[in-house]
């Protein structure tokens, strides 16, 4: 039973093909493996028909048969031109709702921490389906082998009955080298599916040089460094340790042929001889003994090719892969049945958030990156977050993001604990620009659009166009839209047809629009990491001053390394060994005389030397600042 299910598992996907193709392929098959034994039927009626005595009636009397025979091939004919383009629609259908929900399953699951992770980053490489590399196997290649085999299933029912009405000691003899020689190329190609699985670590570091020997972002590296020759044996040098397992296995199977052919001859022969010895000696007819000849042959062909074994073997892999990354990303608490039922309620208006004791160490790794933090975030003020290279800034940007969840301590919004909420809910009241946001390749309208393009505010297009319209005047973007061929319809990508890319900056204030778009659609808090790194002193300037203007409505969160900029907001904390070790504003930081007074000190330094002598609060002066 166990063995049936699991045989039939790959099945299941064929839901996602429609039943008008899935019935369709399966009368054609169908059709197909009831070919042979129909032909024996034929042939056997034929070969009565036209025993001796000839007669002047012979070509009467055999057109029945010969009839039957030419409908049975041209059955066969026509099954064999529809079988190709229904089994390619049905695999096409499995294969692409499979690939949705695979995506749809990473990008649903509640962090990002789950898919860091090296088992989520192989799982996802074996069940994306993309038979670009290797022999991956699709779910589609296994729904369409699982449904022939069942059609060779019961094409053999049929066999063995007409061999049983002919000869029913032919059937035993052909039947056991049959299910052997089945048996021995399903556990080779479930060996085969092992190995493929194994591989797939190996593939993962060859698919990075094989992305970057065609990608023009990195194409740049790969020509200033000359590493054309280096990258592409790197690149062969994973793909052959990966595979050599495979490839050798795969020798194996071809100098084992043999066997095949040795246990045809063994089941077929006997039968042959007896059933010829049978017809000469006048124990049965030429009819049975054509029939006989026919149907054994078509026995051996009915249980499936060792292409289908193998599909099916590994679209089994590609189930199971699919089920453990499904529990991976879902996370422990799925896991163990312990998630409560409903999620809390976050706030419409969230005014307080509060980080009380956290502690926060990478998965994986022992280091506590934060080592309890006690901060307090308010919506109706702009906090700067400042600490040195590594001090866990980002790390805590991600926490309040719901991105990843507290080692140690808790993250509450207005009382309520954050892992008790739907993290898609409490991300709907945040607009975050992360160090490393992402530029898609898509047009300048869609690109800022996708600050809220769950549609968290929604209201018309007339309204959605004057938010788009107010973001890019409040982030400074207008001046770079107006140099745009298309304005807000130039695609930001120079592989797409009229489309430009931006500068560091330019795509820094668009992610400032996007930002501020989200908080147009309903969110009501920014939090920005480095978000002017690349912009000029003055535009960071201008910049600062409106995001400053909107802070009574929006809170803002900014980490940020030009101390010129941080010294505006209402309250400075520093971080410093995954703490916050000193908060307040900047006349106070400075009177306390502790770290922030030092690196604002570095930094006021290596301007005052500069030509001029200007103060930090002009943007002509802190354009010669130089960053902590
Ligand atoms: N995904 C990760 N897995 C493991 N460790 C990480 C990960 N991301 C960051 N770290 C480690 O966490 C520490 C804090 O990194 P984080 O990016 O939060 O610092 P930061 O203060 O934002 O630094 P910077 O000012 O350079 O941006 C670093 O030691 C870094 O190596």
């Amino acid at each position: 039973m166990e063995f049936f299910r699991n045989r039939t598992r790959p099945l299941r996907p064929l839901r996602d093909a429609g039943p008008a193709p899935v019935l369709s392929l399966f009368a054609v098959r169908l059709a197909e493996r009831l070919v042979p034994p129909l032909t024996a039927l034929a042939l056997a009626a034929l070969v009565t028909e036209i025993s001796p005595p000839v007669s002047a009636e012979l070509f009467t009397a055999a057109l029945v048969p010969i009839l039957l025979l030419a409908l049975v091939l041209l059955a066969g004919h026509l099954g064999e031109s529809a079988a190709a383009p229904l089994e390619y629609l049905v695999k096409s259908r499995v294969d692409g709702a499979h690939r949705s929900r695979v995506a749809r399953m990473a990008a649903s699951a509640p962090g990002i921490a789950a898919l860091e992770s090296p088992e989520a980053r192989k799982l996802l490489r074996e069940v994306r389906a993309d038979p670009d590399h290797g022999v991956e196997t699709t779910p589609g290649d296994g729904a369409v082998a699982v449904l022939k085999w069942v059609c060779g299933l019961l094409g053999a029912v049929v066999t063995c009955a007409i061999l049983l009405q002919y000869a029913w000691w032919a059937v035993p003899l052909i039947l056991i080298p049959v299910i052997v020689n089945r048996t021995v190329r399903f556990r080779q190609s479930a060996t085969a599916a092992d190995h493929w699985r194994l591989a797939i670590k190996g593939e993962t570091h060859a698919d990075v040089w094989r992305n970057a020997t065609v990608s023009p972002a990195e194409g740049k590296d790969v020509r200033v460094f000359g590493l054309t020759d280096w990258m592409v044996e790197r690149m062969q040098g994973h793909i052959r340790e990966a595979n050599q397992p495979l490839w050798s296995h795969v020798t194996r199977v071809i100098r084992l042929q043999w066997l095949s052919a040795a246990l045809m001859v063994a089941g077929l022969l006997p039968v042959y001889l007896l059933v010829t010895a049978d017809a000469v000696g006048g124990a049965a007819t030429v009819a049975v003994q054509t029939a006989v000849l026919a149907a054994g042959w078509s026995l051996f062909q009915s249980l499936g090719s060792a292409l289908e074994l193998h599909h099916m073997a590994g679209a089994a892999e590609v189930a199971r892969s699919t089920d453990r990354l499904r529990q991976l990303l879902a996370g422990p608490e799925a896991a163990d049945g312990t998630r409560p039922g409903l999620p809390a309620a976050v706030p419409e208006r969230v005014r307080v958030i509060r980080f009380e004791g956290v502690r926060f160490a990478y998965p994986g790794t022992e280091r506590e990156v934060l080592d309890g933090v006690d901060l307090e975030i308010r919506t109706d003020e702009l906090l700067a977050v400042v600490g040195l290279n590594g001090a866990g800034k980002s790390t805590l940007i991600k926490l309040l993001s719901g991105l990843y969840r507290p080692t140690g301590g808790r993250i509450t919004a207005d009382g309520v604990d954050l892992a008790e909420t739907d993290p898609e809910e409490w991300r709907a009241r945040l607009s975050v620009i992360f160090q490393d946001s992402n530029r898609y390749e898509l047009t300048a309208r869609e690109n800022v659009l996708l600050g809220a393009a769950a549609g968290t505010g929604g209201g018309s297009g007339a309204a959605e166009e004057a938010d788009l319209r107010a973001a890019a005047v409040e982030a400074g973007f207008v001046p770079v839209l107006e140099r745009l061929p298309d304005g807000w319809d130039t695609p930001l990508a120079r592989s797409r047809t009229g489309g430009v890319d931006l500068s560091g900056g330019q795509w820094q204030q668009l992610m400032l629009a996007r930002a501020l778009y989200a908080v147009r659609r309903g969110a009501n808090l920014i939090v920005a990491d480095e978000p002017t790194a690349h912009l000029d002193v003055r535009t960071e300037f201008e910049l600062f001053g409106r995001l400053a203007e909107r802070r009574r409505d929006t809170g803002i969160v900014l980490i940020s390394h030009r101390l010129s900029t941080v010294r505006r907001a209402d309250r400075i904390v520093l971080l410093d060994g995954g703490r916050i070790t000193e908060s307040g504003t900047h006349e106070e930081l400075m009177e306390r005389g502790g770290v922030y007074a030092r690196m604002f000190a570095v930094q006021a330094q290596r301007f005052r030397s500069g030509p001029g002598g200007e103060t930090a609060e002009s943007p002509d002066a802190a354009e010669r600042e130089d960053r902590v």
